[in-house]
C-alpha cells in the first residue's frame, strides 16, 4: 500500500436527483462521522443538477466530504448550449472534475486532444481533473493495454506543466470492466498503474510521479477493494455502480476495516 492518501470517488453517472441527493450525501457523512476517516479522502461525483444542493450540505455542515463534476467544458463562457464551464465548477467550489471519462469517449466521440483541453480548462479554473484513461477488451485481448493506456496518458497531459501535472488524480479504468463484474485481477491493475507512474517519470520527475494518486476504477466493491489496494501503485477507487449504495461505499471507505 502506499503512502499517498487514497482517493475514494463515487461517480454516480447520471443516477440521483438532487433530493435523492442531499440523502446520500447526509447518510454518507452520518457513516463516516463515528470515526476519524482523515486516512482517506471521500469525494462525490454528482450530475450537475445537484451539484449546488450539495455545495450547500457540505458548507452549511462543514462535511470532509469533496465533491466534483463528471465533465466540464473546454471552453470558459459562449454559445456551447448544455455545457457546463470550469468557471461555473470553481463558483459552486468543486474540488474536482472527472475527464475523459470511457463514457464520454464512447457516447461523445471524446479524443484525446479534447481531454487535453478539458485537462487545461481544469486546471486554469483551479479544479482537480480526475483523468480517466484505460483500454478496450479487444485491445486487452491484443495485449495492447499498456502502450494504449500510456498514449492516452501522454495526450490527456500534453503541454501540462510539472507544477499543474503534480496534482492531477489518474484513474485507470478498462471499459471491459465498467459495471460488467468483471474486476480486472489485482496483478494486472498494479501493471498498468505502475507503467503510468514511470510514464509520468519520464514526462516529468520520479518526484512528481511518486506524488501523483492512481486510482482503480471497475465494478469496483466492498469485497474487492482491500486486494486492489494492496498494490503499491494503486492510490485509490473511481466507484461507479457500488457508489449509489451509501452503505457500500462507506464499506469501500473503510477498507482497512476489513
Ligand atoms: O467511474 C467509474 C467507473 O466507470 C466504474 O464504474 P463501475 O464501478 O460501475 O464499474
Amino acid at each position: 500500500m502506499s503512502t499517498r492518501t487514497p482517493l475514494m470517488a463515487g461517480n454516480w453517472k447520471m443516477n440521483l436527483n438532487h433530493l435523492e441527493a442531499i440523502a446520500h450525501v447526509q447518510k454518507l457523512a452520518f457513516a463516516l462521522a463515528d470515526k476519524d476517516y482523515d486516512a482517506c479522502e471521500v469525494a462525490v461525483l454528482p450530475p450537475f443538477t445537484d451539484l449546488r444542493s450539495v455545495q450547500t450540505l457540505v458548507d452549511g455542515d462543514k462535511l470532509k466530504i469533496k465533491y466534483g463534476a463528471q465533465d466540464l467544458s473546454a471552453h470558459d463562457s459562449g454559445a456551447f448550449t448544455g455545457e457546463i464551464s470550469g468557471p461555473m465548477l470553481a463558483k459552486l467550489k468543486c474540488t474536482y472534475v472527472a475527464v475523459g471519462h470511457s463514457e464520454r469517449r464512447q457516447y461523445h466521440a471524446e479524443t484525446d486532444e479534447i481531454v487535453n483541453a478539458k485537462v487545461k480548462s481544469a486546471f486554469k479554473h483551479g479544479l482537480t481533473p480526475i483523468l480517466c484513461v484505460g483500454e478496450e477488451l479487444a485491445v486487452r485481448e491484443a495485449g495492447n493495454h499498456v502502450s494504449h493506456t500510456l498514449a492516452q496518458v501522454d495526450g490527456g497531459l500534453k503541454d501540462v506543466p510539472a507544477e499543474q501535472a503534480e496534482s492531477i488524480v489518474i484513474a485507470y479504468e478498462p471499459v471491459w470492466a465498467i459495471g460488467t463484474g468483471k474486476v480486472c485481477g489485482a496483478g494486472d491493475a498494479q501493471e498498468v498503474c505502475a507503467a503510468i507512474r514511470s510514464r509520468l517519470a519520464e514526462l516529468y520527475s520520479q518526484e512528481l510521479a511518486d506524488k501523483v494518486r492512481i486510482q482503480y476504477g471497475g465494478s469496483v466493491k466492498s469485497g474487492n477493494v482491500a486486494e486492489i489496494m494492496a498494490n503499491p501503485d494503486i492510490d485509490g477507487a473511481l466507484v461507479g455502480g457500488a457508489s449509489l449504495d451509501a452503505d457500500e461505499f462507506v464499506k469501500i471507505v473503510r477498507f482497512r476495516d476489513q
